[in-house]
């Protein structure tokens, strides 16, 4: 087994001249063999970021590029000190359970801390300026929480991230082997990206804990006001975004509202954020593997995001353009494209959308990397999250990415079945994503 680290903070500083002589030449290569020689070997890489605004010491490190190699025990492996598979990943699994004040975190929690599932949960409690431990949470306690560790000084998204980093860290050191899963409730009006990036740019939080998923919670009857909130520019509305985020998004309250209300909620949830799954119910009852274990950040489930995308866009009623992509603008968008749009009462424009390409052919390995590349480099403020299975032209294995801002992960996975039909898939959910842009620039990068 061996491993290496690159740091290629210098080749981002080149990046940033953002000159596209030098851009061409200096983008990063995220899909790459390892050695041309013969047999096609490939890298799993993790492209971790230090998140902007972040105040610890690793946060304030460089961008680096970690490249994991493995010894590998494939029959191609003989001259091959390379990962060619996903390796198995032993760190303890973190959920964010996130979602707009009263939408019911704390309920949902609760349910899973006294459901009979057998893990053993540690829990992470943002109640910001609250002194004290949340009522109904003592019962929780009570009923079989490992630990409840509280953080009330601040929002985790902006002023007590460092906390959190702390309190992870801790609890990996101090508590290891004694609670099997950590779940982290956040405020009503945290932003979930930063809390996402510290399990990336932290590495005292990524050796030891890998994100599970996020869980979104949605008050059947309140967030459409929320979601209507016209926010001063530049200030993100955490409604949005915390459906942008979530790998699954559980409609609460559903005994507040009817069917139409809820159904048209539905389409609006799902112009935001096509890749997550949906549930409706009451008092965060749902099942427990609907929330833990969801492995919503694993590159071995990337198929099934992706698939769970195109399955559901095969239902939708308002589908345009089925030819290869589908472009899904939250409903106040209004700023572009009126053909693509499902939307009414517009009255602001987060531009908040879910962008999917599925496309038969095998890329161009060069070409897809600087397309990629420049993406990440270019416009990863805007993407918020992608999911990708892609066919590359000389690679027998399926490549697998997923993303988070800047921060990237793609790893060959299984071969290619001798007759499946080699199709990519990607999914995008960002801001300002422009659908034809973004296939043109796929396409651009077939055979
Ligand atoms: N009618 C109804 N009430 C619910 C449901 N789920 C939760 N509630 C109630 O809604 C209120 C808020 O629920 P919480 O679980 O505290 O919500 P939260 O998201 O943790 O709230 P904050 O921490 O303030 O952001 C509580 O009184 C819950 O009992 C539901 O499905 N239907």
């Amino acid at each position: 087994m061996a491993s290496l680290s690159l740091d290629v903070a210098s080749t981002f500083l080149r990046l940033t001249s953002r000159s596209p002589k030098s851009l061409r030449s200096a983008v990063l290569p995220i899909i790459f063999r390892a050695k041309p020689q013969g047999h096609r070997q490939f890298h799993s890489l993790s492209l971790r970021a230090a998140p902007l605004g972040a105040t610890t010491a690793a946060a304030r490190g460089t961008r680096r590029l970690t490249v994991a190699a493995t010894a590998t025990t494939t029959p191609q492996s003989d001259e091959s000190d390379v990962l060619t598979k996903i390796p198995p990943d032993n760190r303890v699994p973190a959920t964010i359970i996130t979602g707009f004040l009263g939408s019911g975190k704390t309920t949902l929690l609760n349910h899973i801390l006294t459901a009979d599932h057998g893990k053993r949960i540690a829990v992470i409690e943002n109640e910001y300026g609250e002194v004290d431990i949340d009522g109904s949470l003592v019962a929780a306690k009570a009923a079989g929480a490992e630990d409840i560790v509280m953080l009330n000084n601040g929002c985790l998204c902006c002023t007590v991230r460092g906390d959190l980093v702390r309190m992870i860290a801790e609890l990996v050191n101090k508590k290891k082997g004694k609670f099997d899963h950590i779940v982290i409730e956040t405020t009503g009006l945290a932003n979930p990206a930063p809390i996402i990036q510290t399990f990336y740019a932290e590495d005292q939080v990524f050796n030891g804990v890998k994100l599970d998923g996020v869980i979104t919670l949605v008050d059947a009857k309140h967030v459409g006001f929320h979601l209507d909130q016209v926010k001063p520019q530049g200030v993100v509305n955490e409604a949005v975004e915390q459906i942008a985020y979530a790998d699954r998004i559980i409609i609460n309250k559903t005994d507040l509202v009817g069917e139409p209300e809820l159904a048209s909620l539905v389409q609006r949830i799902r112009n935001i954020n096509r890749m997550a799954s949906l549930e409706r119910t009451q008092y965060g009852k749902v099942d427990l593997d609907y929330v833990l274990g969801i492995g919503g950040f694993d590159l071995e489930r990337i198929e099934s995001a992706v698939d769970a995308e195109g399955a559901r866009e095969d239902h939708a009623d308002h589908d345009h353009d089925h030819d290869h992509h589908h472009h899904h603008h939250d409903e106040h968008d209004h700023k572009h494209e009126h053909h693509d749009h499902h939307g009414h009462d517009h009255s602001h424009d987060p531009g908040v959308s879910s962008v999917s390409i599925v496309c038969e052919g095998s890329l161009d390995l060069e070409k897809a990397n600087i397309w990629l590349g420049t993406l990440l480099l270019e416009r990863s403020e805007d993407i918020y999250r992608m999911k990708g299975l892609l066919s590359v032209e000389g690679m027998n294995e399926r490549f697998v990415f997923q993303g988070v801002h800047d921060i990237f992960q793609g790893s060959p996975d299984r071969l290619w079945g001798p007759d499946e039909a080699r199709a990519n898939k990607i999914v995008f959910i960002g801001k300002n994503l422009d659908a034809q842009e973004l296939e043109k620039g796929f396409k651009a990068c077939l055979l």
